[in-house]
């Protein structure tokens, strides 16, 4: 007999079926719950110091799988500063001090023995500018599986164009994959360095500004690039477009001051934010 029907048994018995019914009926939901629920990233009672400038206020912020989070505040909150503790990126700045926990899966990146070479290859990362090297289309996407040992014409041909192909650059750049990439417009190389970031097959893309030096156009096509990409990875953008945010983030951030104020689903931070200083900001009163 399955558990399901022993319990239908002992609840006719007990003529409660209305109670347990709801227990057997709620139990698999809770469980999907937890499984969406799931966090790529856990930072904990993060600090961060300048010299003595404290640039991140003990910051408590999961970031959950397969989600975009989008960080928003006004200039100098500290929105990059945290993007960048993320794949250790901020770590080179000189005078850097930092406290507290990042686990990524679990482990505490800010432990001096982690990895830097495969932990940025799980986390990548796309600027505000594109930043293609001078090197052909080819070599551009092909560069983080070579540093990572594929050296394979073949495995690369077909990396480059899934790459390219997950961007929707493939169409536009395939006949020319051995010109050079800083040929292609802004909105080109900004797709490319957003499939060199995705050819190392990451879990988590990160962006800071990543549309903030292009046209409406090339913008709107990273937007709907970001929604499609958000089905396989994880992606925390950083903007100053409280729109942008709207459109494309599951969950925001607001930063004020190098403190994180509130985090919520998107719609709550811009519909019925719980602190005032949340409302002022996403209201056009400050920043
Ligand atoms: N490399 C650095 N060296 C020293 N201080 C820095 C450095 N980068 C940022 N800061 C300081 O840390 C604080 C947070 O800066 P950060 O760039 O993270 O803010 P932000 O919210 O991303 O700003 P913006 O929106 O203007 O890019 C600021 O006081 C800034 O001056």
């Amino acid at each position: 007999m399955t558990k399901q029907k022993k319990y239908l048994q002992i609840l006719r018995r007990k003529k409660q079926r209305n109670i347990l019914l709801v227990v057997l009926v709620r139990r698999p939901r809770q469980l999907s719950a937890l499984v969406k629920q799931q966090n790529v990233f856990e930072i904990n009672d993060l600090n961060l110091w300048y010299g003595n400038n404290h640039a991140l206020k003990e910051i408590n912020f999961p970031i959950a799988e397969k989600e975009v989070t989008a960080m928003i505040g006004p200039s100098g909150c500290g929105k990059s500063t945290f993007v960048k503790t993320l794949n250790k990126m901020v770590e080179r700045v000189p005078n850097v001090k930092m406290s507290g926990e990042i686990l990524f899966r679990g482990q505490n990146i800010l432990q001096s023995d982690v990895d830097l070479v495969e932990l940025r290859k799980h986390v990548g990362m796309v600027f505000q500018k594109g930043n293609p090297f001078p090197q052909s289309i080819f070599d551009n996407v092909a560069y983080g599986p070579r540093v990572h040992g594929n050296k394979k014409k073949q495995d690369l041909m077909e990396l480059v164009e899934k790459s390219l192909q997950d961007v929707a650059l493939w169409d536009e750049v395939k006949d020319r994959l051995n010109g050079p990439a800083l040929g292609l417009s802004g909105g080109q190389q900004q797709r490319l360095c957003i499939a060199r970031a995705l050819a190392t097959k990451p879990d988590v893309l990160l962006m800071d500004e990543p549309t903030s030096a292009l046209d409406p156009i090339s913008t709107l096509k990273v937007e709907e690039l970001i929604l499609e990409l958000k089905k396989s990875y994880t992606i925390v953008v950083v903007t100053h477009n409280m729109q942008q945010a709207a459109r494309i983030s599951d969950k925001t951030a607001f930063f004020y001051m190098g403190e994180l104020i509130e985090l919520d689903d998107t719609n709550v931070i811009f519909s019925n934010p719980k602190n005032q200083k949340t409302e002022d900001y996403v209201s056009g009163r400050f920043g």
